[in-house]
């Protein structure tokens, strides 16, 4: 039996038929007999959305404000999984950035994170349950919700898998792994099986948007094995493991 944590990225929950889809997916990795910790974005495009509200009414928001809007889009996506999860017959509980732990500087929009104690995860998992944690977001000392910048959810599921001792981080999106290009924008691209942490912030630094930079290298520091999969398929995705691991001493591939 494996600890798994999942992220699910807001193009894998964009709708509620998707985010009942995805309830099934974690169901059935629990069946396997793994406990699975989920990391959730905001669905679809609500993050943007709520940008687009706040500028309609004020062109300067407070950088407070905006961070306290931008939290809720991960709210909504995790309490309709965690009821999807117990429509579909397990238990789930969701978590806030704040209930999971997650402590952060006080730059909001882009706050780093200093500390994640996920006690309330640890508990759910230990009582069998399905733990829901909001992407993106923590708190900062004055306690009040922050936001770790744009795509932080990859950043948010590296981090909590570290600070449980997950066996594997898989990212879900919606294309089946990291490719040479993005295969929306060149169809000839091909997956790449495996990959290096640094291969991986090389495709950054080159402009491709793939992972969140700080999510690999927080993955690299910790040597937190990755597997970036589509939510839409079964087929394998792409694994990015540390050095002398072994891709089949890695649960869930198949
Ligand atoms: N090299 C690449 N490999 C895979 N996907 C890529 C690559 N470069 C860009 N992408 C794009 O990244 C998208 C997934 O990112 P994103 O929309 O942020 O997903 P999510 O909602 O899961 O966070 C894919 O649909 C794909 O078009
Ligand atoms: N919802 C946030 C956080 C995030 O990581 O989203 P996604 O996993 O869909 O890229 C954003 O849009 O930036």
């Amino acid at each position: 039996m494996a600890l798994i944590v999942q992220k699910y990225g807001g193009s894998s929950v964009a709708d509620t038929e998707s985010i009942k889809r995805v309830a099934r997916r974690i169901i059935d990795t629990k069946r396997k007999g793994h406990d699975v910790a989920v990391v959730v974005s905001a669905m679809g495009d609500t993050t943007d959305d709520l940008i687009d509200q706040a500028l309609d009414i004020d062109s300067n928001p407070p950088d407070r404000e905006m961070d306290m809007l931008m939290t809720a889009g991960e709210r909504i996506s995790m309490s309709l999984l965690a009821m999807a999860i117990h429509a579909a017959g397990a238990h789930a509980q969701s978590f806030t950035g704040r209930q999971a732990g997650f402590l952060t500087d006080a730059r909001y929009g882009a706050a780093h994170i200093r500390a994640v104690k996920p006690q309330r995860v640890k508990d759910a998992l230990a009582q069998g349950d399905v733990a829901i944690v909001a992407g993106f977001q923590g708190i900062n000392a004055l306690g009040d919700p922050t936001t770790l910048g744009r795509g932080g959810s990859d950043t948010s599921a590296v981090a909590l898998a570290v600070a449980l001792g997950a066996d594997i981080c898989e990212i879900y999106t919606d294309v089946d792994g990291i490719f040479t290009a993005d295969p929306r924008i060149v169809p000839a691209a091909k997956r790449i099986p495996n990959i290096s942490y640094e291969e991986i912030l090389e495709m950054s630094a080159c402009g491709s948007k793939v992972l969140a930079l700080r999510c690999v290298e927080y993955a690299e520091h910790f040597s937190m094995p990755l597997h970036v999969r589509s939510s839409f398929s079964h087929r394998p995705g792409t694994l990015v493991l540390p050095e002398g691991v072994d891709a089949g001493s890695i649960p869930n591939v198949q």
